[in-house]
Parts: C-alpha cells; sequence; structure tokens
C-alpha cells in the first residue's frame, strides 16, 4: 500500500503477477542459471516477490559478507513453513527453526560435540568407509555414483549413530545389525534416508502451497487438506528417529556402541533440557544434512577429474610424494604435507555450488543499506551460483583450478587459509546460520577424494562428455553423468584389493 512504499525501498527486481508475484518464474531446480542472469541484468541486489513476501538475492560478495555476516543478529532467521516446519517436523527441524532461543540452544549443544577441526571423534568411521569407497569404485566402476552415496550415508550413519551400514548404503534391507526392524520390507537405515528425500521435496517451491500463502494456515481445521499428510510425515520421522535412538541406547548399555554424536549428545544434560522431540530431530537433521551434501560434492569432483587432466596430475604427483607409488593410501595425518588436496577440496565447494541460489536468511528488524530500506520479515539469500562462476570474484571460473587457493597471484583467497572450510566462498553458508559440520563436510570429501584420485584416474566417455555447468548432482537415483574410471596401474589396482578386503566385516 501507498504508506508501505512510502517508508519501504526495495532493489530493483523483474514484475510479477498480482497475488503471485515472481512464483511461476523461478525454475522448480536448477535456478543457478536464470539467477545469474538476473544479476547481471539487475547488479548487486535484486528482489522478487514469492506472493506477497519479498526475496532479494546478493550478488557480490561484499553485500553478503556487509548483511549476512556483519549483520548476522538480524539476518539469521528463517521464513514461516506453516507445512514443513510447524506440522511435519514439530518446530524442531534445526536447518528451519527461526532464529530464537530454541535453535541457539541445539545449536550450542551440536558445537559443542562436532569437532572445530579435522580429525577426532569421527575419523575412524571416515577412514573405514572412504577404504570401502575405493574399494567399492574399483569392483563396480559403473556404479561409482552408488558408492559416493553410500560413503556419505555410510559416514554420517557411523558418526551420528556409531552404527555400521553395510550393504549397498541405503540399507537396501540387509542387515544393518542387531536389533535392526524391518518395516515393509525397508530397513530403518533406508527409512530414514527416505525421510531427507522427503524433506528435500518439501522443499521444492510450490511444493506445499501453505508454505507460500500463509493465510491458508487460518482456514478451519477441516478444510485444511494437507494436515493429516503432515501428521502422518511427522509421526512417521519420531518412529524412525526413535528406533535408532532406541537401538543406540541398548549398544550403549551393552558398551556396544564407540563414541558418536549420538551418544555423546544423549548424556549431555544440556541436551536433556531440549525435551525428547527437539532431541530426536537434532540427530535426525544432522544424518539430513551430512549425508548428501558430501556425495554431491564428490560428484563434482569425479567431474572435474574426468573433464581436466591437468590438475589431477598436479594432485597424484603430490600425493605419490607424499605417500609413494601405490604404497599405501593417503591418511589424515598426511593433510599438513597435502595443501593441494585442500585446494582440491576447496574447490570442489566453489566450481558449482549445488545450493545454487543459496538458502533463505529472514530479516527480523527493520534495516537500511545502502538507500534501500529492508522491512523486517524479508528473506535474503547469497546468489550463490551467480558468485561462484563471476570472474570478478574468481579468474576463468568454469575451469576447476585449485591453484587459486595457493598461488597468490591468482586473485582467491589468502592462500594462509587453505585449510579454513569457511574461507573464500558460500558453500556452507553465512553469518551465524553457517553450517554446523563445515570441518565433518570437508574432511568427509578431503579423505574420500585424496583417496580416490591416489587410486584412479577419471576419464569422459566417448559420445557421452560431461555438460558440467547441467550435471543435476542432486538425483540420487541414477548416475549424474557417465565417466570411465579405472586404476592407476596394476599395483594400484592390488592396494584396492587390499585395503577394501580390510574393511569387509568392519562392525562398530
Ligand atoms: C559436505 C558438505 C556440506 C555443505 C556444502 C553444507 C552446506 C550447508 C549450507 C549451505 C547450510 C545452510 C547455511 C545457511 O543457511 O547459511 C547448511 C546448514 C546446516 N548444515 Fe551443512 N553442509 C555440509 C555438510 C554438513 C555436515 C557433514 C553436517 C553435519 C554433521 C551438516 C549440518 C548442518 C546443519 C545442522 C545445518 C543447519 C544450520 C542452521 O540452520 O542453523 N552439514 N549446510
Amino acid at each position: 500500500n501507498f504508506q508501505w512504499h512510502r517508508k519501504y525501498k526495495l532493489p530493483p527486481g523483474p514484475r510479477g503477477l498480482p497475488f503471485f508475484g515472481n512464483m511461476f518464474q523461478m525454475p522448480p531446480y536448477h535456478q543457478g542459471p536464470w539467477a545469474q542472469e538476473l544479476a547481471q541484468k539487475y547488479g548487486e541486489m535484486f528482489t522478487l516477490h514469492i506472493a506477497n513476501t519479498p526475496w532479494i538475492f546478493l550478488n557480490t560478495p561484499r553485500a553478503v559478507s556487509d548483511l549476512l555476516e556483519t549483520r548476522s543478529a538480524i539476518y539469521s532467521s528463517r521464513p514461516r513453513f506453516p507445512y514443513a516446519s510447524t506440522l511435519a517436523s514439530g518446530g524442531c527441524r534445526v536447518v528451519l527453526q527461526p532464529y530464537g532461543a530454541r535453535w541457539r540452544a541445539v545449536r550450542k549443544v551440536m558445537h559443542g560435540i562436532l569437532p572445530a577441526k579435522n580429525g577426532g571423534t569421527f575419523a575412524p568411521f571416515q577412514d573405514v568407509e572412504s577404504r570401502q569407497l575405493v574399494a567399492d569404485v574399483y569392483r563396480h566402476p559403473g556404479m561409482w555414483w552408488k558408492a559416493n552415496q553410500r560413503f556419505a550415508n555410510g559416514v554420517v550413519m557411523g558418526m551420528v549413530f556409531g552404527k555400521r551400514v553395510v550393504g549397498e548404503g541405503r540399507g537396501e534391507g540387509e542387515g544393518e545389525g542387531e536389533g535392526e526392524e524391518s518395516f515393509g520390507g525397508k530397513s530403518n537405515v533406508d527409512r530414514l534416508f527416505d525421510t531427507s528425500q522427503e524433506f528435500i521435496a518439501a522443499l521444492q517451491p510450490g511444493a506445499n502451497l501453505v508454505d507460500t500463502f500463509h493465510f491458508l494456515d487460518r482456514l478451519p481445521r477441516p478444510l485444511k487438506w494437507w494436515t493429516r499428510r503432515g501428521e502422518e510425515a511427522f509421526q512417521r520421522l519420531l518412529d524412525v528417529y526413535g528406533a535408532e535412538v532406541d537401538e543406540l541406547k541398548k549398544r550403549m548399555e551393552r558398551g556396544a556402541c564407540p563414541p558418536c554424536f549420538a551418544s555423546k549428545f544423549l548424556e549431555n544434560p544440556e541436551s536433556e533440557r531440549l525435551g525428547e522431540t527437539q532431541r530426536l530431530f537434532a540427530l535426525g537433521s544432522l544424518m539430513e544434512a551430512g549425508s548428501d551434501t558430501s556425495r554431491m560434492t564428490l560428484s563434482q569432483i569425479v567431474a572435474a577429474a574426468a573433464t581436466d587432466r591437468r590438475w589431477v596430475e598436479e594432485a597424484q604427483a603430490a600425493l605419490d610424494r607424499v605417500c609413494g607409488v601405490a604404497a599405501r593410501l593417503p591418511e589424515f595425518s598426511d593433510r599438513g604435507e597435502l595443501p593441494y588436496l585442500s585446494a582440491v577440496v576447496k574447490e570442489g565447494f566453489r566450481w558449482r555450488p549445488f545450493a545454487e541460489i543459496g538458502m533463505f536468511h529472514t530479516l527480523i528488524k527493520d534495516d537500511v543499506y545502502e538507500g534501500y530500506h529492508f522491512p523486517a520479515g524479508t528473506v535474503f539469500t547469497w546468489n550463490a551460483w551467480h558468485i561462484a562462476l563471476n570472474p570478478d570474484a574468481y579468474p576463468d571460473p568454469l575451469r576447476f583450478w585449485p591453484e587459486r587457493w595457493l598461488d597468490p597471484s591468482i586473485k582467491s583467497v589468502d592462500p594462509s587459509k587453505v585449510e579454513d572450510p569457511l574461507a573464500g566462498h558460500w558453500s556452507f553458508g553465512a553469518g551465524r546460520r553457517v553450517c554446523t559440520g563445515d570441518h565433518v563436510g570437508d574432511s568427509n570429501v578431503w579423505v574420500a577424494a585424496a583417496r580416490l584420485l591416489y587410486c584412479f584416474d577419471f576419464e569422459q566417455v566417448a559420445g557421452k562428455e560431461i555438460d558440467t555447468l547441467n550435471m543435476n548432482v542432486a538425483e540420487h537415483r541414477r548416475a549424474p553423468f557417465e565417466v570411465k574410471i579405472t586404476a592407476r596401474s596394476e599395483a594400484h589396482r592390488k592396494l584396492v584389493e587390499r585395503c577394501g578386503g580390510e574393511t569387509v566385516g568392519v562392525a562398530y
């Protein structure tokens, strides 16, 4: 209305429809190129309207840093999701919780347990699963993407619940360890990872109208056609998380559970104050946030390796200098001597950000910036794809170029920060809302990438060249692209067979 427009001023943006705003203009997935085009047209910021909520895209590192980081105290909430958050998650899903006391309490306990740097409690899980990764890739090279998935799920399952995933990675109904219940032919681990996919689907624009058109939430209950579905989804989550925690408690009582996030979390007196439902969701949120993210980053590194041998040769030469030729797998303790591999991981996070249009941060108080006046409730995000592929921020941005993190003559980031997972890119988010698992994610990818590159060569398949700007690494049911993977030599083949053999039958 007139008064609103007199008081507030938003950056320009494309015209939308009355009532719906720009919601139909936003592609349902792979939104990066579309948001990149808008950034090229409108400059440092642009505004979209999703129904009646303004969404402001921040298109430069300067704007992201000024608002989401420096003013993080007021730019760190989340939009309201009456279905995905309130109904289907009981308000307990960390990633969607509004900025406030409950969210702060959960983050505090998580921070106390998750490592502030590489290594520690979770390294044994990462070690075993990444050895199995190289063995799986060797045995079934055409199923490399499934092996990545198995690795990512296996690490997060070990790390959170101290439990080994046997079989192909989503359980596939194979023995998941003692106490594993089977629901309709599926193991609880299958169901656990299914809930993550359900959650991702529920967050897609337009998936649940009430999450966009909040007035629908005021309808009388019998008219809210989504209520039952949401309540069932919530109950399913409680069952799945609850079954996992019950089994964990039994293993803890028998002294048969290795130190893991959940064992430490359940023993932490501060976690008790969170209440049972919140405790279950804190564990479930880590599973959800920690698995696909590592898988997708690894898939991108595989694509980069197959499409550009220049950096692979550098990485392999660095690995051979430290580990010898086919002598032993790289270990976490080698990391200090392998800055090139840390640069590979950083580049893996920057190269094609899979959170292509960032993640929504809601402003909780009116704010003024660069002549604009933003109302509380405005949603902000960093335009991840555009920033990562902008030559002003990253020279030759399409190239997978680890050297950009090590060589000060290539303008990217201070080389002394190569071991800091957050420095120089936004793939873990920004400000107070930044990913709590940055060190776990970074070390997952480090050990997996180092071992894969040490053991294998990667090539494109003739006639099926990889389009690295259109890979859809989010797809988990089939290969996002084809790639030929072979052992680097006969000696590497033997090493892989030996290391893979060692992981068979390892149980936690
Ligand atoms: C492997 C690569 C990973 C990437 C690229 C990644 C990326 C992200 C991003 C972009 C966000 C949203 C940040 C924001 O809103 O500003 C996030 C949030 C989060 N991540 Fe990660 N993540 C990764 C791994 C992990 C792992 C391994 C864990 C758990 C051990 C984890 C736990 C979380 C949690 C709990 C949140 C929600 C934070 C909140 O809303 O307060 N992530 N992550």
